[in-house]
């Protein structure tokens, strides 16, 4: 067996545990029955999953959730447990043979096509096409939608942050203990790693995903110190030659010294703060990263690290950094590098300069346009609630929708011209113009040849009549995989951060007018006019014709 395909199994083998087929809605089991009880246990039938609109006011979203609804198939059975479960909790006229039939179903004879996973997708475009029996599918519904749309949701959030954050900040995702729930932190941490973060606080989620983990410290390491006395030993190993460090007396010297470079008293810096920092540096004298915001940012906080900074250099160490909680964040984190600049001139120390100032507070979208706006000097933010629980907007709505029966299109009506499904079997590609943006996504059905490169194709919009446009297009790309088929997986989804490459090379093919934050423009989504014409005849069948009196 190659490496490659033994590293996917193991990857595979971490499926989330309450990812079961129990993890579902009650209904997709009582429609179960009822299928099964009608006699359509051999119907077969094609399900689209897809979302109406993009989340957070924007114009795209990134697909996520694939490898999960991968793993979901692959282990999808009905325990012996579970049946007594359904028993005791569904009615007692259900038919015994019914429970049997459950026991032994599996996802042998489902198709899943797919989007390829970290792909910007847009509205009425399925992001995964379900084929086989009516009543497998049926019962795939609520599961595949919850996988898919909260990641999703995430990874799209995440793809945002990184957009307004721009590719030389890091961003830390630090949302475990805001996020919903145990499992909601787990697939924030993972899906922000997706969409473009840099590494995760979540010490479980770095295990199980291979995220990188990342840290400070809080403010209750600085507030249980109170005075100098509370350091254990004022002693550190120099780096190179090994010989103890008188280190606190050396941080003192260089308190007093750098108080006279900034111009700041030593006598109203905290003493507390100061044990926990040579503490703390004492920890980790090559991962030195202080939080400075406890007491005074400016009279306390700066004072005290820059003296455990150049107190450490002395023993062979370079700090790496702050961290800055609260305040304006804007104005501290100038005034910080100010100081670190300031430091670097004065003790000839250039690589001060460079320390690393980590904001974190509240941070969101807006904030991060607010800061580059007045100007800062922030290299990470470390983001949580808004993060990951997605304030802006908690949920995508992903739907899933049966488009055929026994090869027979089926069509969902609605008031709202918006919420009508687009019928049948269809393919999807994305057509780009000659600049190498994408510039449409096309819905055919799949009897329909595929658009060809330098071939005028007209493209409709699939419920207004007048709206449509030829388009040339200077390459085309199919959008559906097979990636489950005959009872296994038939094409492996991709490691993590690989998905993670493929969400920022797949937004760079869009146009910056449709990723911009205020006001984007809408993404084309269009289709053939074979389909607008099928779509349309299907309606009329429909559509009841009422009377007037
Ligand atoms: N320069 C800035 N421009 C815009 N927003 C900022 C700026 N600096 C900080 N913020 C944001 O403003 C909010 C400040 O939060 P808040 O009013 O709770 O103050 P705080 O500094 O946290 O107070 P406290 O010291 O009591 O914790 C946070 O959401 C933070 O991200
Ligand atoms: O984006 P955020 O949700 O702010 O996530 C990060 C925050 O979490 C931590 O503090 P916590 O919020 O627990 O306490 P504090 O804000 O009261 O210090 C940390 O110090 C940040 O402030
Ligand atoms: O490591 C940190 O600084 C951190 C982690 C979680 C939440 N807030 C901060
Ligand atoms: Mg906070």
């Amino acid at each position: 067996m190659s490496s490659d395909r033994k590293n996917n199994i193991r990857e595979m083998a971490r499926q989330n545990g309450i990812v079961q087929p129990l993890l579902t809605d009650l209904y997709q089991i009582t429609m179960a029955y009822a299928y099964w009880k009608s006699g359509k246990v051999n119907d077969t039938a094609v399900f689209d999953l897809f979302f109406r609109t993009n989340p957070f006011q924007g114009e795209f979203t990134i697909f996520a959730g694939l490898e999960e609804c991968l793993k979901f198939l692959e282990n999808f059975h009905y325990s012996d447990s579970d049946i007594e479960y359904l028993k005791q909790t569904l009615p007692a006229t259900i038919e015994y043979e019914f429970y049997d039939y459950l026991k032994d179903l599996t996802c042998k004879d489902i198709k899943l096509s797919a989007i390829e996973e970290g792909s910007v997708v847009f509205p009425r475009v399925p992001l995964l096409r379900v084929e086989g029996p009516l009543i497998i599918a049926q019962l795939l519904e609520t599961t595949l939608l919850t996988l898919v749309n909260f990641a999703s949701l995430m990874a799209t959030n995440a793809a945002r942050y990184r957009m307004v954050a721009g590719k030389h900040v890091s961003l830390l995702e630090f949302g475990l203990r805001r996020a919903q729930g145990p499992d909601g932190g787990l697939s924030a941490s993972k899906y922000a790693y997706v969409g473009g973060f840099d590494g995760t606080s979540n010490v479980l989620a770095g295990k199980m995903f291979n995220i990188p983990v990342k840290g400070t410290h809080a403010h209750s390491f600085v507030t249980s110190f109170s005075t100098l006395g509370d350091i254990h030993s004022g002693t550190l190993r120099h780096a190179d030659t090994e010989t103890q460090c008188d280190f606190l007396k050396m941080v003192l010297e260089c308190r007093k010294r750098v108080s006279e470079i900034l111009d700041v008293s030593p006598e109203e810096a905290s003493d507390g703060e100061l044990a926990a920092l040579v503490s703390y540096a004492q920890a980790f004298p090559a991962g030195f990263l202080a939080l400075v915001d406890t007491y005074d940012v400016k009279r306390s906080g700066l004072l005290n690290f820059c003296a455990v900074a150049i107190a450490l250099n002395t023993c062979g160490y370079r700090a790496v950094g702050i961290r800055i909680d609260s305040g304006d964040l804007a104005y501290l984190s100038v005034l910080a590098r100010e100081t670190f600049n300031q430091v670097a001139k004065e003790l000839d120390l250039p690589w001060f300069a460079k320390l690393t100032i980590v904001a974190s507070n509240d941070i969101n979208e807006e904030t991060i346009l607010s800061l580059h706006e007045q100007g800062h000097s922030i290299d990470c933010f470390g983001i949580g609630t808004h993060l990951v629980t997605c304030q802006r907007q908690p949920a995508l709505g992903c739907v899933y929708k049966l488009v055929e029966i026994n090869g027979q299109p089926r069509i969902k009506l609605s008031q709202d011209v918006g919420k009508v499904t687009i019928p049948g079997h269809k393919e999807a590609y994305r057509l780009f113009g000659a600049d190498g943006h994408a510039l449409i996504d096309l819905l055919q059905r799949s009897t329909e040849p595929a658009p060809e490169v330098g071939q005028k194709v007209l493209c409709r919009h699939p419920f207004q009549e007048s709206k449509r446009a030829y388009v040339i297009p200077s390459k085309v790309e199919h959008l559906y995989k097979v990636y489950w088929n005959a009872g296994k997986i038939c094409t492996f989804p991709k490691p993590l951060v690989e998905v993670r490459e493929r969400v920022q090379t797949s937004l760079r093919t869009l146009r910056q007018d449709i990723k911009r934050n205020l006001n984007p423009t809408p993404y084309k989504v269009a289709v053939s006019d074979n389909l607008y014409n099928f779509i349309h005849d299907l309606w009329l069948q429909n559509a009841p014709i009422g009377e007037l009196f």
